[in-house]
């Protein structure tokens, strides 16, 4: 939330640059700020990186979307950064019934395409006028999603979200099974009461039935396994998403059989970090932006060799090493890319040149040597392998 005496900042998120302009144009004129986004990851990284006081969310904001359904995981999403943010949803072509739809998920009002300027800025004052003042915490941080494995898990996540049904999320360490967690808890019916239970650390559970994120799940002794399957069994069980970095079929090996049973109804599995090559070129947009914002320095260079390197890498951590790579490179202005050796190298991260030159020379041995087959690999011209093969003496 922007300090009490700066102009409030709305995001408006539309991808129509005509009425982009419309809207930075009416706004600016009754004293409001304005930042655009043209799509969900934009809007969501600048939620993440702005004190947004209100959203104007166009609910078919990307070319020739008719249906809303974009625009209501958006809002949804946004929800779940900040529970407490108004945001006023436009729709044209989709209707009423979408708004009603989007009113019911959160959104604070509707107005129908064309607008009347008049009419919006006063919708707009009022809803700004009951913000309250002072430095809103941050809520989670923002989840990316651009691939469609994770958009798969997601989607399925949302839509259980609103029950009562236990839920496991396996995945790699990282990989964004807390994130995930915690996003289903923010979207729960009874939002807001969640204890998070560390199982390492756990010799007896909460008495309070609410909502439980049990991170770690398989380090749960034998006993307190036994008690938390007799919680579920209860008639007002408390709603549990348990969390583990092991294999669903070693988490089954591990976990007593009656707990899995009423635990692993529903379990959701997220994807190591190298296999959403779609996810590293979104979450890397993101990172740059956020870490940039928040250290108030440049946003670092990130070229198509670049790119590669970063979709090649090993990420240990999945997500967490990504992030961590990013925020150093803002710091730096150098990109330090994890080797692509699967088991890594003594030496720790290489430079981009050391990773850049195996890359190059990876994808020339690949294809015998053909310039015109490795340079199409590597998303280069011909003449810019080249420069890197003279470069690289290859
Ligand atoms: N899709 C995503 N978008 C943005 N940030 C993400 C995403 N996935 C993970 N992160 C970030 O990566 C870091 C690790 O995520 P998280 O703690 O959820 O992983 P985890 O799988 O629970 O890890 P661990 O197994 O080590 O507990 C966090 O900073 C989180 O905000």
């Amino acid at each position: 939330m922007s300090q009490p005496d700066a102009k409030p900042l709305l995001l408006f998120v539309d991808d129509d640059p005509d009425i982009q302009s419309a809207a930075r144009l009416l706004f600016r004129h009754r004293r409001l700020e304005i930042v655009c986004a043209n799509d969900a990851q934009s809007a969501l990284t600048q939620l993440a990186t702005h004190a947004v006081d209100l959203v104007l969310l166009d609910l078919n904001y990307s070319r020739g979307a008719t249906s809303g359904a974009e625009g209501l995981t958006l809002l949804k999403d946004m929800l779940v950064l900040r529970p407490e943010l108004p945001v006023v949803v436009v729709t044209g072509h989709s209707g009423v019934t979408i708004a009603v739809e989007a009113m019911r998920a959160g959104a604070r009002d509707f107005v129908m395409k064309p607008w009347h300027n008049d009419r919006l800025a006063t919708l707009i004052e009022k809803l700004l006028a009951g913000r309250t003042t002072g430095r809103e915490t941050a809520g989670e941080p923002a989840m990316i999603v651009a691939s469609a494995a994770l958009g798969r898990i997601v989607g399925e996540a949302d839509r259980l979200a609103p029950t009562r049904a236990p839920i496991v999320i396996c995945g790699p360490p990282g990989s964004g099974k807390t994130l995930l967690a915690r996003r289903i808890l923010a979207l729960s019916r009874d939002a807001g009461s969640e204890t998070l239970i560390r199982a390492e650390e756990c010799d007896t559970l909460p008495e309070e039935h609410g909502n439980w994120l049990i991170r770690d799940v398989e380090t749960l002794t034998p006993t307190i396994q036994r008690r938390l399957a007799d919680s579920l069994e209860r008639v007002n069980p408390p709603r549990v998403i348990a969390v583990s970095s092991l294999d669903r079929n070693v988490l089954e090996a591990r976990l007593d059989p009656r707990l899995m049973l009423h635990l692993g109804m529903v379990v959701l599995t997220i994807p190591p970090l190298d296999r959403r090559p779609d996810d590293i070129v979104a979450l890397v947009t993101h990172f740059s932006h956020y870490f940039a914002t928040r250290h108030g320095l440049p946003e670092p260079d990130v070229d198509d060799v670049c790119l590669a390197s970063l979709k090649a890498a090993v990420w240990p951590q999945n997500v967490r090493s990504l992030r961590a790579t990013v925020e150093r490179a803002v710091l730096t202005g150098t990109w330090h890319v994890p080797s692509c050796e699967r088991h890594g190298s003594a030496d720790g991260p290489a430079t981009l040149h050391d990773t850049e030159r195996m890359l190059v020379e990876t994808a020339l041995r690949k294809h015998g040597f053909n310039v015109t087959q490795a340079a199409r690999e590597l998303g280069l011209t011909r003449p810019a392998l080249y420069r890197r093969m003279a470069r690289y003496g290859l």
